[in-house]
């Protein structure tokens, strides 16, 4: 929990695949002399365990070796340790292929190798290595980094497992071993680290869970990399939220701020339609207009509301709606509501209302914020496919529907059908987890268009601050959706005061 000292992170956070950033490495090697990039890695490598440790001096520090350049990173880095006086043992998983000048910087330095599998000298052997990794203070993660296939090969499976059951401290060498370094997909076993120490730029597997949770917190080396004005994912920090939030100015009236419609709610759902204004009302928009069978539960909770029993088209003045959240089976209205020429945020039961073909024939933009059960069926798959490639299932409704696609979860991610950098929410909070909370996002989010935002800064910016307000209000403790609601305005305080 970051609590209420929330607030420092204050630059865009960007990611980059696993191409680009080989790309990157090769024009940087091409320039430099041979090894010099890989000492930059096990320097910032090395420093970020010694910061961990605290005292290295004495401390006993295990490394994980694989067979490429990840390996060579640890061993490296695992000499730096052991001229400070740690007492360093490399596990080779395949002693004949570790990184020779690796492996020998760190023989020089006083560290010993043994084989994981058992075949080389003291220490050796699988119950050995396993008693050495439950013993450590710091186990460094350098079976395999970008160069990975698949998940964890069988070899490396039990010591993945023994730095789990360790006491040591974890660090994964530019990427925790066994999740996918572009999508965030985790198959089988993964080394679950403290700390990740990422090189040159941060991997989408890093933002983007599972894989994310697998990482711990992560550090950045710089090592020179020059690359690209477009990352593959990119993370809004207070600062760039800070410039999109709309502030009203002098010659503003309710109009000119916007006006957000709220298609939501049933007999049935009355909940959803509050909730969903109780959003609205603090995103940023001039008036909420609220249209459907909730009319009376809305105005009595919120009496600044504009409500109308008639239907969207009769609506008056829109600058943009939100359809769906506890609609039922109301296809008419989510109808009416696309039929619109304003910028429309469809969620919940409207996502499954809304014809594909009709969304893409909108000239207007359409923002759409499935969970990951939304989604599955929207794609007519697994619920359990999506939340395992969360970017390439967010990518594919975005092209598929011509749309913006929020796709909410433990992490959210907002894709634009154009293509382009997907965002990614970074202050998302297992607390948003409980009923109607998404429909405090929808309103929030849809209010935002209303003022004017793009989809991809709405749904972004909405996701930022909701997920903020989420935080604010929870401080470690269970709420309720109007909670939530309620935490907007401290969120938005929150980040404009930085
Ligand atoms: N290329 C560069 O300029 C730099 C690379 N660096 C490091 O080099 C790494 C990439 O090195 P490589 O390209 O050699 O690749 P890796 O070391 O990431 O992986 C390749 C090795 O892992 C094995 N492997 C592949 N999939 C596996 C799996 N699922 N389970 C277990 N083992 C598996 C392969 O057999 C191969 O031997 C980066 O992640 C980073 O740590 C850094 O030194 C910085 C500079
Ligand atoms: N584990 C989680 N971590 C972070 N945020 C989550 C998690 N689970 C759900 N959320 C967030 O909580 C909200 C729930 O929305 P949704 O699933 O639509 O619920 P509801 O339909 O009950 O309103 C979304 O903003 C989502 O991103
Ligand atoms: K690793």
């Amino acid at each position: 929990m970051l609590g209420r000292s929330y607030g420092k992170l204050d630059r865009m956070r960007s990611a980059y695949s696993v191409e680009t950033v080989r790309t990157a490495e090769r024009q940087l090697m091409a320039r430099l002399p041979e090894g010099a990039l890989m000492q930059r890695a096990a320097a910032g490598l090395a420093a970020a365990c010694a910061d961990l440790l605290g005292r290295v001096y004495g401390s006993r520090v295990v490394l994980l070796v694989g067979s490429g350049d990840n390996g060579g990173d640890a061993l490296y880095a695992g000499a730096r340790l052991a001229r400070r006086g740690a007492g360093v043992t490399a596990v080779l998983l395949a002693p004949e292929r570790a990184h020779a000048g690796g492996l020998a910087a760190l023989r020089r330095a006083g560290g010993r190798a043994v084989s994981a599998g058992g075949a080389e000298g003291a220490g050796g052997g699988a119950a050995g290595v396993e008693e050495l990794i439950e013993r450590a203070d710091l186990v460094v993660d350098g079976i395999v980094g970008i160069g990975g296939k698949g998940g964890l090969r069988p070899d490396a499976v039990p010591l993945a497992a023994a730095a789990e059951r360790s006491r040591a401290a974890v660090v994964a060498v530019d990427l925790p071993s066994g999740v996918d370094a572009g999508t965030g997909e985790v198959r089988g076993v993964a080394v679950r680290a403290d700390l990740t120490v990422t090189f040159g730029a941060h991997k989408p597997g890093l933002l983007i869970d599972p894989a994310r949770e697998y990482a711990g917190s992560v550090r950045l080396v710089d090592i020179g990399l020059e690359l690209p004005v477009e990352p593959e994912l990119e993370a809004l920090q207070h600062a760039d939220v800070a410039r999109l939030l709309p502030v009203p100015r002098a010659e503003s009236d309710k109009y000119r701020r916007g006006v957000v419609g709220i298609a939501a709610g049933s007999a049935r759902y009355p909940g959803a339609a509050v909730l969903a204004v109780a959003g609205a009302l603090r995103g940023g928009a001039g008036a909420v207009r609220y249209v459907g069978p909730a009319g009376d539960a809305v105005i009595t909770r919120f009496p600044e509301t504009l409500v109308s029993d008639q239907g969207p088209k009769h609506a008056g003045r829109v600058q943009a709606w939100v359809v769906g959240p506890g609609a039922g089976d109301d296809a008419a209205t989510v109808g009416e509501v696309l039929a619109a020429d304003v910028p429309v945020l469809v969620d919940a039961d409207g996502l499954r209302l809304a014809e594909a073909g009709v969304v893409r024939a909108r000239r207007a933009p359409t923002l759409m914020t499935p969970h990951a059960g939304e989604a599955a069926a929207l794609l007519g798959v697994d619920r359990a496919e999506v939340e395992g490639g969360r970017l390439a299932a967010v990518r594919e409704l975005a092209g598929r529907y011509g749309a913006t696609v929020l796709l909410k979860g433990s992490t959210t991610l907002i894709a634009d059908s154009g293509g382009g950098a997907v965002r990614v929410n970074p202050t998302g909070t297992a607390w948003l987890a409980t009923a109607g909370s998404g429909d405090v996002l929808s309103g929030l989010a849809g209010s935002l268009l209303a003022a004017g935002l793009s989809t991809v800064d709405a749904g972004s910016v909405g996701a930022y601050v909701h997920g903020l307000a989420g935080r604010l209000a929870a401080d470690g403790a269970p709420v309720g959706a109007h909670d939530v609601a309620e935490a907007v305005p401290e969120a938005w305080r929150n980040v404009l005061a930085e």
